[in-house]
């Protein structure tokens, strides 16, 4: 695992989009309006059939930094990376994902939810963590524990957060970014509203 790489993708931006692609098509007008609004990292969930072709279209964009979100297990780490996934997130870590992910040419960035699990993380060497569900796993009193304890440890909340309350995420410092799925609603594609709200969940600080 590369940490200076993963450092460099969630410094890259406040907000990670997470992304579930229905239709290929829909791939390149939602990268390019995410980008264009200011939010080059995305995130593709691997929840649909169309997400690793979703992955292959959006990589044409200049500017995007695009990963494979939703990866279970080290068979759908290795489709991700063969994708061209430049990161990789996982809603949780298991002993097999968290090893299997150790030597990869991109890095994992691994769900928790408790101090359990970061404590399993930083055993399997990872200090770059998404916090999911956050909302629902104990929200900012949670975080603001977990980062009292783990000093070193910086974290991606994703899970319940909306582009009003992102910012008192944001102010902590064990917060490298958040991850939301507000940016791209279900439905029909609009790209027009797509940059606006990147444009705004760029502006937020960072
Ligand atoms: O599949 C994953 O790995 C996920 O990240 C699950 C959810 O899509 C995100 O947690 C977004 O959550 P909301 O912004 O609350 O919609």
């Amino acid at each position: 695992m590369n940490l200076a790489d993963i450092d460099r993708i969630l410094a890259a931006a406040p907000v990670i989009p997470v992304l579930v692609v229905n239709r290929v098509e829909d791939a390149l007008p939602i990268a390019r309006a995410l980008v264009a609004g200011g939010l080059p990292v995305l995130e593709v969930t691997l929840r649909t059939p169309a997400a690793l072709d979703a992955i292959r279209a959006m990589k044409e964009v200049e500017g995007a930094i695009v990963g494979a979100g939703t990866v279970l297990n080290p068979g759908q780490f290795d489709q991700a990376v063969e994708a061209g996934s430049e990161f990789v997130v996982s809603p949780g870590l298991t002993e097999t994902l968290g090893k299997a992910a150790q030597d990869a040419p991109v890095p994992l960035l691994p769900g928790v939810a408790s101090a359990g699990d970061i404590m399993r993380a930083l055993d399997l060497g990872y200090d770059r963590l998404k916090f999911f569900p956050a909302m629902s796993s104990g929200g900012l009193p949670a975080l603001k524990g977990f980062a009292a304890v783990f000093g070193g440890v910086r974290f991606c909340p994703t899970g319940g957060i909306t582009l009003e309350t992102a910012p008192e995420w944001l102010a902590l410092d064990a917060v490298a970014c958040v991850g939301g799925s507000w940016l791209v609603p279900a439905g029909e594609i609009d790209p027009a509203q797509i940059t606006e709200r990147a444009r705004r969940a760029a502006a937020l600080r960072h």
